[in-house]
């Protein structure tokens, strides 16, 4: 049996400083090439979560383990590179580069990720087949993040997560811009690509209405104890 794309076991974080929250998870893993929804409610330590499997806080005990690395044995840049190199991330707010091209911003990982870029032969190219794939017009790769809108953006931000396939996409509240009918076209795309190229998925959410695209569904209470101390 292959290991995990991502496990998490016996984590425990607070926040530095004045904000008292705690959160606790005992164990949550995702295998290879699965779709996993993680629900929880505004507040319940989603993004914390997501946080501490990108490596950009660190737990204060236990282990996050992703492709097998636990991420506390990497130095903070190594952290970075290893995030760069298999981890896709999608930010609730996108975080393209306004000044950007949309090319600029969907090869930016391939900067900070040297694996990641040989993986990639024709990264124009590959960046036109992904804007193509996820519905986006010809054309668009020459224009600046900041004159598209936010569906655009929202798709752009997909494909810069999945150029280079790293093997883990990490996403937060994608869709929460979108009406329904929006979320469910956007949400093909993104599952066909993210199935393409064999990535697997955990995406945050407050809505359950998401859970019926999912392999599987993780509801926060769950998986983990969260504690708000009032200071
Ligand atoms: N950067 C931070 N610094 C200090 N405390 C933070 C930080 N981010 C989150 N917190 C604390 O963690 C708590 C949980 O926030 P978190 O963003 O993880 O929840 P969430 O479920 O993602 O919420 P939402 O759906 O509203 O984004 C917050 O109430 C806050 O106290």
């Amino acid at each position: 049996m292959t290991a995990p794309v991502l496990s998490l076991s016996g984590v425990r974080y607070a926040w530095p400083g004045r904000t008292a929250f705690s959160i606790e998870v005992e164990a949550l893993s995702v295998a290879h090439g699965e779709t996993v929804l993680l629900l929880g409610e505004s507040g319940s330590g989603k993004s914390t979560l997501l946080s501490l499997i990108c490596g950009t806080v660190l737990a204060d005990q236990g282990v996050v383990a992703v492709d097998g690395q636990d991420l506390s044995q990497l130095s903070s840049s190594a952290r970075d590179r290893f995030r760069a190199e298999w981890i896709g991330v999608i930010f609730q707010q996108f975080n393209l580069l306004p000044f950007g091209t949309v090319q600029d911003n969907i090869a930016l990982p391939l900067r900070f990720a040297p694996t990641r870029r040989d993986r990639v032969l024709d990264v124009a190219g590959e960046a036109a087949r992904l804007c193509s794939a996820l519905g986006l017009p010809g054309g668009i790769l020459t224009e600046k993040a900041a004159r598209l809108s936010v569906g655009q953006q929202q798709r752009v931000a997909v494909a810069r997560a999945l150029i280079g396939e790293p093997s883990l996409i990490v996403a937060d509240e994608p869709t929460s811009a979108l009406d329904a009918g929006s979320q469910t076209a956007f949400l093909d795309l993104m599952f066909q690509q993210i199935t393409a190229c064999r990535a697997s998925l955990l995406m945050v959410s407050h809505d359950p209405a998401l859970g019926q695209y999912f392999d599987r569904v993780v509801r926060m209470e769950d998986v983990a104890r969260v504690e708000r101390r009032m200071t």
